[in-house]
């Protein structure tokens, strides 16, 4: 004998509200998407009917709608019967137009209510019927005998413990939230709260103004963005100031110009993070619980699409106000920098208003190259705060590129308009020592020479500036100098490459060079010191203070010389020798 699956209510509420919706509050929505629904299918038998939906409050909450109501068949067939829907073709495909889909909504009420009663009058004729359901399953019909206008009218009696859910002051900022871009006139205790037509589509409306009441912010521009395959129309506002590139970015999402959420992800690709939109959607899916988009491929479709809308626009921006794009890529570099990494509009856009730190202080990569032809840069922040006041002070400008995507981007630029700085280049532009004064600081150096052969060291004399400055430390300088030299003696004129060599082949193959300032006052004391463990002390010390200079990282060597020579110094301070 077969038998028919029987569906126990109460279990299915207790799975959507524990479950499916985030909160009660959603009832709201689901009761505005039927008589929304219902308007619009009365609207297809005749265009002029009326489209008004008014809540009102007693003892109970009231929404009526002048929408197509229902026959006393269809009373018992769509509303009670779970999950039957008048919303799908024969073929089950969701009806273009209408909202709901699944045909389970109208249960989202009873997360708020013990009772709906519902009275409808059906625009294909047929007496008015009253039907009243509880949330265990029992429900009744009956047809009524009074005159009622055609459309719907339902009251929800409140749950014990829920009634703040159906009062006016919640309920009247849920139904705007949610419904204020509807196309009917929904009114709540007598206060319409529709606008009417969708406010990028209004000419009197001041988009920056609505972006602000929309989303808390006074955008930096209000773009306009649409693709119309999915339907899809609304602003793209652009954040005013820097925002983190870690911060989440969402969306305030219509479907059906019905809310889904102001915080919906994944319309915008990730770098335009400093983006937010408001858009209406005619063909993107909701999740079931119709809180966010499911994430398709036509969403993919979209975001790519959005996200190239967004691009066109800085790009004209840069075209005709290029102040503003360059204020616009002070703010939001990252994001900025990010796209440029894969598009070379934006390259060209980073590359002429993005400011970088330089040894002239900052500029974008454009200027920088009118005064200096080839970008030099330095990949770490460290070693180019170290080596920028040297290379400034012999008129040898160098660009910090130790930030995000900076060596990305520089490297996409080419080699003849941008190369990493070899050591050997600065080295190259520091001057020679005096050679009386050389001879003198040579013999020093082979008499205290073991203390940078400890550390792997060498030292390298020579006279530059800043004069206080007595030592600079350039590490890895062997390895790094024969690849460099290579490469940029590939690149750069016969003359260079000579001189490079030349350099190569004067210093020996030590892993870090400490290059000594023969103009300091101190590095000229160490060419006349007589005791060799005071010159041991003093070139371990320059060392040390070289490699705290550098800030490179302390091997357990370097915190032992550290404080060898601290306790040594202070030892000789004190008199001790
Ligand atoms: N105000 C109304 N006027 C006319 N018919 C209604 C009204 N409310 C509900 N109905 C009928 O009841 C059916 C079931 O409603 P319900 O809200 O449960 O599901 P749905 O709107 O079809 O789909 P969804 O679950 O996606 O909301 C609807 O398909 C519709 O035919």
């Amino acid at each position: 004998m077969g038998h028919t699956f029987r569906v126990d209510l109460r279990g299915i509420i207790d799975l959507l509200s524990h479950h499916l919706y985030s909160s009660p509050r959603v009832y709201v929505r689901e009761l505005l998407q039927n008589a929304v629904d219902a308007i619009t299918a009365r609207r297809e038998l005749d265009p002029g009917a009326p489209a008004d939906v008014e809540i009102t409050f007693g003892e109970t909450l009231r929404i009526t709608d002048t929408g197509i109501g229902l026959t006393e068949t269809e009373v018992h067939e769509l509303l009670s019967v779970l999950g039957r829907t008048s919303k799908r073709d024969e073929l089950g495909f969701a009806r273009e137009g209408f909202l709901g889909q699944f045909g389970v909504g109208m249960l989202s009420c009873f997360l708020v209510a013990s009772r709906i009663t519902l009275v409808t009058r059906s625009a294909r004729g047929g007496a008015p019927v009253r039907w009243s359901a509880d949330a265990e399953g029992n429900y009744s019909v009956s047809v009524l005998s009074e005159e009622v206008p055609v459309g719907t009218s339902i009251e929800l009696t409140p749950a014990r413990g829920a009634e703040h859910w159906l009062e006016a002051d919640i309920v009247r900022p849920l139904v705007s939230e949610y419904g204020d871009l509807l196309p009917a006139r929904i009114s709540v205790a007598g206060s319409v709260v529709t606008t009417g037509t969708l406010p990028w589509e209004d000419d009197e409306q001041d988009l920056i103004a609505y972006g602000e009441r929309a989303l808390g912010f006074k955008a930096f521009e209000a773009v306009p963005i649409e693709v119309p395959a999915v339907g899809l129309t609304g602003v793209a506002f652009v954040l005013p100031a820097g925002v983190h590139p870690g911060t989440r970015q969402t969306h305030k999402v219509y479907l059906k110009r019905m809310l889904v959420g102001d915080n919906v992800e994944g319309l915008l690709p990730d770098w335009a993070y400093f983006v937010r939109c408001v858009v209406d959607v005619t063909a993107l899916r909701p999740t079931a619980s119709r809180e966010s988009l499911y994430q398709d491929e036509t969403l993919l479709a979209v975001r790519e699409e959005l996200g190239d809308q967004v691009r066109d626009w800085l790009i004209r921006l840069d075209a005709t106000e290029p102040r503003r794009a360059g204020q616009l890529l002070e703010a939001h570099h990252l994001g900025i920098k990010s796209l440029a990494r894969v598009d070379d509009d934006m390259l060209r856009l980073v590359e002429r208003w993005l400011p970088f730190e330089t040894t002239d202080g900052p500029m974008p990569l454009k200027q920088f190259q009118r005064k200096h032809g080839t970008v030099l840069y330095i990949p770490d922040v460290d070693e180019y705060h170290q080596l920028a006041p040297v290379a400034a002070a012999q008129g040898l400008g160098l660009v910090n590129a130790g930030y995000a995507y900076d060596v990305e981007l520089l490297d996409r630029l080419g080699p003849s308009a941008a190369r990493r700085a070899a050591p050997s280049e600065l080295l190259a532009a520091l001057g020679d020592p005096e050679p009386e004064f050389l001879a003198a600081l040579r013999s020093r150096l082979v008499m205290g020479a073991g203390a940078l052969e400890r550390h792997d060291c060498d030292a390298v004399p020579r006279d530059f500036d800043p004069v206080s400055l007595p030592a600079l430390l350039i590490s890895n300088a062997e390895q790094q100098r024969r690849k460099d030299t290579s490469e940029v003696g590939a690149e750069a004129d016969p003359l260079w490459a000579e001189l490079l060599s030349q350099l190569m082949s004067e210093e020996s193959g030590r892993s870090e060079q400490l290059v000594l300032n023969c103009r300091n006052p101190l590095v000229q004391r160490l060419a006349r010191l007589t005791d060799p463990a005071l010159v041991e002390l003093t070139l371990e010390s320059l060392y040390v203070h070289a490699v705290l200079q550098a800030r490179r990282p302390m091997r357990p060597k370097d915190t032992a010389a550290l404080n060898r020579s601290f306790l040594e110094l202070l030892d000789r301070a004190v008199g001790g020798r």
